[in-house]
């Protein structure tokens, strides 16, 4: 049995989760490079929590410019077996305003500036990722979005784009064409990127805006999107609070072995293996590479 540590990415709007006990701020140094922030641990009830926001606390990280592997990386080293990501998103759906959450359960990568793979040259591995959410962590935030009288979707599509600007009105008519629900700019390639830590992942879209698509409402307005953040901000903490109370203590075995998803990923002979490569893997692939 391993105990369960739950990580949150907060996004954009969320820099802190207020109510956590015991708590306390540890900088935690990465092979690959500096993570978005210190990570802030403590506890909610018993579960223990490990919070880092992803934009970095006054949001200085652009999508293109946050390090997903150093922040992926200091999460394993901190003991995150289950990882919510919250994430600020538009909406290509009528029946997806402003306001609603999304468990978004498919991605689609359009980034083009990110590393995103720990592996390469000298330690390569193939990891599954045909469903890159952990059904039981998404069935636990469902219920605690129940619970907390939160309007939401079990399950939908999220389109990632490079960004920082917003996507054109031929971009937008495209992904909404393709019958997609959402858009953002950072669940790639964070969830790849767990799915490699085997760690579980389970993604929570909070829409602010209706992208460009939208006839009446028009062109992505900021000041909205920031007027939704704040708001969302708010239901994302009880999300979690909710969450965490009800989560257990030991880390639920994923029965899409999101959590061992490394069993016969790597592909390198050990003879071939690049030892400089092989040693920042420690945290991330040290359970097969034998470290
Ligand atoms: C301020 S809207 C655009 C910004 O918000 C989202 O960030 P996050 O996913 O971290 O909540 C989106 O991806 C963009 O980075
Ligand atoms: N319309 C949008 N496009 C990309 N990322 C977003 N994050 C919030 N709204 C977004």
């Amino acid at each position: 049995m391993t105990r369960a540590v739950l990580g949150v990415i907060g996004g954009s709007g969320i820099y802190d989760l207020p109510g956590l006990e015991g708590l306390e701020d540890v900088a935690v140094a990465s092979p690959w490079g500096e993570p978005s922030d210190v990570l802030r641990r403590g506890r909610i009830g018993t579960t223990e929590i490990v919070f880092l926001p992803r934009h970095g606390r006054g949001h200085h990280y652009s999508p293109s410019d946050i390090n997903y592997r150093a922040n992926i990386d200091v999460l394993k080293r901190a003991g995150v077996t289950d990882l919510v990501s919250l994430s600020a998103v538009g909406s290509f759906k009528g029946e997806l305003p402003p306001g609603h959450f999304v468990l978004a359960d498919q991605f689609v990568d359009r980034t083009y500036l990110r590393p995103s793979s720990f592996f390469g040259r000298g330690c390569v591995a193939h990891v599954a990722f045909s469903h890159p959410v952990a059904p039981l962590l998404q069935k636990r935030i469902a219920r605690a979005a129940e619970a907390e009288g939160i309007a939401h979707q079990v399950g939908g599509t999220a389109v990632c784009m490079e960004g920082p600007a917003f996507s054109t009105l031929a971009e937008s008519l495209f992904h909404k064409g393709q019958g997609w629900d959402l858009i953002g700019m950072t669940s790639m390639p964070e969830a790849k990127l767990a799915r490699e830590a085997e760690i579980s992942y389970a993604f929570v879209g909070m829409v602010t805006d209706f992208d460009a698509w939208h006839e009446e409402v028009g062109p992505v307005d900021v000041s909205q999107v920031i007027h939704h953040l704040h708001s969302n901000a708010d239901k994302g903490r009880r999300l979690v609070a909710r969450l965490a109370r009800d989560f257990p203590a030991d880390h639920e075995p994923c029965p899409i072995h999101s959590d061992r998803a490394l069993e016969h990923a790597v592909i390198t002979a050990p003879e071939h293996r690049d030892p400089d490569l092989v040693a920042k893997l420690d945290a991330v692939a040290g359970r097969v590479l034998g470290r």
